[in-house]
């Protein structure tokens, strides 16, 4: 019943959920020379390498990989994380042609899309709905997406996105590791927010990767051949602008691996 239209769109969530106008909400815009270096702030640490991906979906809101998590096969540690998060699934969003489309912007400027990697505490909770209603239980890793030379590895997924047009449609994707999207360096400023969409639980510990991975236009547009709407529906609505714009900082403090 939310979307990112004129009527259902981001500034008329706060009427079904009212913690969209709360005090760690997210994203947000992110000032680098305020952003407190931290030295304490080790790397981030990805365990993916045992990963298993279980299925690609168009969900109405984005295009989500799942994975298997009943056991800590793919797992991210280490940065501001004291205990390893199993990944649950990865999700993008993205503008429309010509336009940005990330959720975080840095000193105001936006990139063309954001890649979310989201992750939950199975040390402390049982299930990923548990975590995700309460306070550090997920963990999102926030890759932004430039545009320039194609990606090597995007294909993977945008040669599957035609299988996942309509919303509701999901399909087998086996064998992904999302280790190959994320860019040479992970330096990355980390603060704690919120889910970006509804229900905009207030669970996030949220690590933003300084470099961004560049992928092509072609690439990119490949996202914008999915709809918001389900194949009975007879209005097709382009996915695109699916993104939050940025949330009041309230007094957060956002710290800088080095
Ligand atoms: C699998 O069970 C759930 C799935 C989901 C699906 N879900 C919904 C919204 C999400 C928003 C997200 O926000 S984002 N964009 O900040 O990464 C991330 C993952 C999400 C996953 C939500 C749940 O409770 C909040 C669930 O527990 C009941
Ligand atoms: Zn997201």
């Amino acid at each position: 019943q939310w979307g990112y239209g004129k009527d259902d769109g981001p500034s008329a969530w706060n009427t079904n959920y009212p913690v969209a106008d709360g005090d760690r909400q997210s994203p947000i815009d992110i000032l680098p020379h305020q952003a407190r270096h931290d030295p304490n702030l080790g790397p981030i640490v990805l365990n993916y390498d045992r990963c298993t991906s279980i299925n690609i979906a168009n969900n109405g809101h984005s295009v989500v990989v799942e994975f298997e998590d009943s056991d800590d096969r793919s797992v991210i540690q280490g940065g501001p994380l004291d205990n390893p998060y199993r990944l649950k699934q990865f999700h993008f969003h993205w503008g429309g042609k010509g336009c940005h489309g990330s959720e975080h912007t840095v000193e105001g400027n936006s990139y063309a899309s954001e890649l979310h990697l989201v992750h939950w505490n199975a040390v402390k909770f049982k299930t990923f709905g548990e975590a995700a209603s309460t306070s550090d239980g997920l963990a999102v890793l926030g890759i932004f997406l430039e545009t320039g030379d194609e990606h090597r590895w995007l294909h993977m997924i945008t040669d599957a996105l035609y299988t996942v047009k309509f919303k509701g449609s999901v399909t087998d994707f086996k064998g992904f590791n999302p280790k190959c999207l994320l860019p040479s360096s992970l330096h990355y400023w980390t603060y704690l927010g919120s889910l970006t969409t509804p229900p905009l639980h207030e669970s996030v510990i949220w690590i933003v990767v300084k470099e961004p991975m560049i992928v092509s236009e072609k690439q990119l547009g490949k996202f914008r051949t999915l709809v918001f709407t389900g194949e009975e529906e007879d209005e097709r609505t382009r996915m695109e602008n699916n993104f939050r714009p940025p949330q009041l900082l309230k007094g957060r403090t956002v710290r800088s691996s080095n």
